[in-house]
C-alpha cells in the first residue's frame, strides 16, 4: 500500500523534509493508541534498531490514568520504571493527518528482551503462534461503527456529553442523502486511511443519529488489530480537524450501540481455506468445532469482548446487538453469523462493541476455536429465526458478571496465562468498583424531587 514505508523510503522522506516526527505507538490495556513523538533523527539514530523507553504503569492505570493497586507488573512498590518500546519496523507508515509525521507500531518488552506478558500485541502474538503450530494464519477484519456529533470534542466535554447534536436527524440506516452531508468528513478519514496505508473497502450510514460504519480490508490478525487502533484515533483526530466529534463507546444513548463485528478466516499453509468443505452445513468438520469451542467459550470470554460498564447496555433484544450463546447461517440475531463460501467463508462475531480491545478480542476467537478443534467439540444445532426469543443461553448483563466467568475460566487460563488472566481481571474489578462509588445522573432525575 502507498502509504506503508519501508525503513528505505522513511528516509527519503526524512532527507527530502517530508517527515521529521514519527509517532512511536502501542495499543493499551483499554485498546488506546498510546506512545510518545519521536523526532525522525533520533529515530532513526537509536530507536529503530535499540527502542525506545516508557513508564510500565501504561497497561496498569484505569481510563483517567491513575496508578492503581493489584497489578503483578507494575506498582509503587516495584517503582514504576519502564518497559521498552520495541520497534516493528513492518508497521511503519505515513500519518498524513498529521504534519510530517509517520508512525510505528512497537511491541513492549522488559529490559531482558522478555515480552511484557498482559501487552494485548504479545497475548495475539501467542494465539497467532498456537495457529502457526498448525500452518495456519487468520485473517480478520473488525467492522467498527461511530456516531458523529456537530459539536467539537472540547466543547463536548465542557457539556458533560449533555444536548450534544448528532450529525443527521434520524435512522440513517444504507442512507445516502443525508450522509452526504458528513461526506467531507468521512471521506477524510477514509482518504486518509488509504493514504497511511490501509484499504479502506467504503462507508454506509447506520441506525442511530449520525451513525456511520468504514470498512477495511481483512488482513492477517495481528495488522488488522494495529491498523484498528490507528484507524480509531486517527478518525478521532480527523473528526477535531472537522470541527466535530466522534465516538465508538458501545451503547451512547439508548437507541442503536456501536458494534465493532469481527470477522475471521483461517488459512493453511497453501493459502487454501482450512475451514471450507462439503459437511452437513456446507463447511469442513473442522470449522464445526472451531465455532463449537467460540460458542462453548464465549460466555466466559465476554469480558474480552466487552471490556466496559457501557458494553452490556449494547446487548439489547431487537437492536441488532445479539444477546443469545447462538450461531446461525447470516442469521443477524445470533452472536455467530456464518457467511460466506469456499475461501471467503467465515464467522463474524457479533458480540464486540465499539470499545473492544481489538487484540483482545481477536485473541478470544483463536483461542476458544483452537480449545473447539482441541476438544473436537460438537457443534450444537444452528438457530433458525430470532435468538432473541429462541431458548439458548445468554451472555452475561454486567462486567461483574463477566469478570467472574473469566476468572473461572480454566480454558482461559491455559490459553493465555494466568498473568494475563489476572491484570484483565484486575482491570475489571477496578472499572466495577469505579462504577458503583460513582452517583450517576440517572439516578438524581429519578430521585432528587420524586424520591
Ligand atoms: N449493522 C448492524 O448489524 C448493526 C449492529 C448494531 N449497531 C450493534 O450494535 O450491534
Amino acid at each position: 500500500m502507498p502509504g506503508n514505508l519501508s525503513v528505505e523510503q522513511l528516509d527519503e522522506a526524512i532527507a527530502n523534509g517530508e517527515i521529521d516526527t514519527v509517532i512511536v505507538a502501542f495499543g493499551d490495556a483499554q485498546g488506546r493508541l498510546t506512545g510518545k513523538r519521536i523526532s525522525a533523527r533520533l529515530f532513526r539514530e537509536e530507536v529503530l534498531d535499540h527502542g525506545a523507553e516508557s513508564c510500565d504503569y501504561l497497561l496498569s492505570v484505569d481510563v483517567d490514568v491513575n496508578t492503581m493497586d493489584g497489578y503483578a507488573m507494575s506498582s509503587w512498590d516495584k517503582g514504576y520504571g519502564d518497559m521498552v518500546l520495541r520497534p516493528d519496523p513492518a508497521t511503519l507508515r505515513r500519518i498524513p493527518w498529521i504534519e510530517g509525521s509517520a508512525l510505528v507500531m512497537v511491541d513492549l518488552v522488559w529490559g531482558d528482551g522478555r515480552p511484557v506478558a498482559p501487552s494485548p500485541r504479545a497475548i495475539l502474538d501467542r494465539q497467532r503462534d498456537r495457529l502457526a503450530e498448525r500452518g495456519w494464519t487468520a485473517f480478520s477484519g473488525t467492522e467498527l461503527e461511530f456516531i458523529v456529533f456537530d459539536d467539537t470534542y472540547r466543547e463536548a466535554w465542557a457539556r458533560k456529553y449533555e444536548g450534544l447534536t448528532p450529525s443527521t436527524d434520524y435512522n440513517v440506516d444504507y442512507n445516502l442523502l443525508a450522509t452526504t452531508r458528513l461526506e467531507p468528513l468521512l471521506r477524510d478519514i477514509r482518504n486518509s486511511m488509504d493514504a497511511a496505508g490501509m484499504y479502506n473497502e467504503g462507508v454506509k450510514g447506520e441506525c442511530n443519529l449520525g451513525q456511520q460504519e468504514i470498512a477495511f480490508r481483512f488482513a492477517e490478525v495481528r495488522e488488522t488489530a494495529d491498523q484498528h487502533t490507528i484507524y480509531k484515533n486517527g478518525a478521532k483526530e480527523i473528526a477535531e480537524q472537522h470541527g466535530k466529534s466522534l465516538t465508538f463507546m458501545a451503547k451512547f444513548n439508548e437507541r442503536e450501540g456501536n458494534s465493532c463485528h469481527i470477522h475471521l478466516s483461517v488459512r493453511g499453509a497453501d493459502d487454501g481455506a482450512v475451514m471450507a468443505g462439503d459437511g452437513a452445513h456446507g463447511f469442513s468438520p473442522l470449522m464445526e468445532h472451531w465455532i463449537a469451542g467460540i460458542l462453548a467459550t464465549m460466555r466466559e470470554f465476554t469480558l474480552l469482548y466487552a471490556p466496559t460498564i457501557n458494553s452490556y447496555k449494547r446487548f439489547a433484544d431487537g437492536s441488532f446487538a445479539p444477546t443469545g450463546v447462538a450461531w446461525g447461517i447470516d442469521n443477524r440475531t445470533c452472536a455467530l453469523r456464518v457467511i460466506g463460501h469456499g475461501p471467503s467463508l467465515r464467522v463474524e462475531n457479533r458480540v464486540p462493541g465499539g470499545d473492544v480491545n481489538p487484540y483482545l478480542g481477536i485473541s478470544a476467537i483463536i483461542a476458544g476455536g483452537l480449545h473447539g478443534i482441541e476438544n473436537e467439540l460438537e457443534l450444537p444445532p444452528r438457530l433458525e429465526g430470532s435468538a432473541y426469543t429462541a431458548e439458548v443461553e445468554h451472555l452475561p448483563t454486567t462486567l461483574r458478571e463477566a469478570a467472574r466467568l473469566f476468572s473461572e475460566s480454566t480454558v482461559a487460563r491455559a490459553a493465555f496465562g494466568d498473568d494475563v488472566v489476572e491484570h484483565y481481571l484486575n482491570q475489571a474489578r477496578i472499572e466495577v468498583a469505579a462504577f458503583d462509588a460513582a452517583v450517576t445522573d440517572w439516578e438524581r432525575i429519578r430521585g432528587f424531587e420524586r424520591l
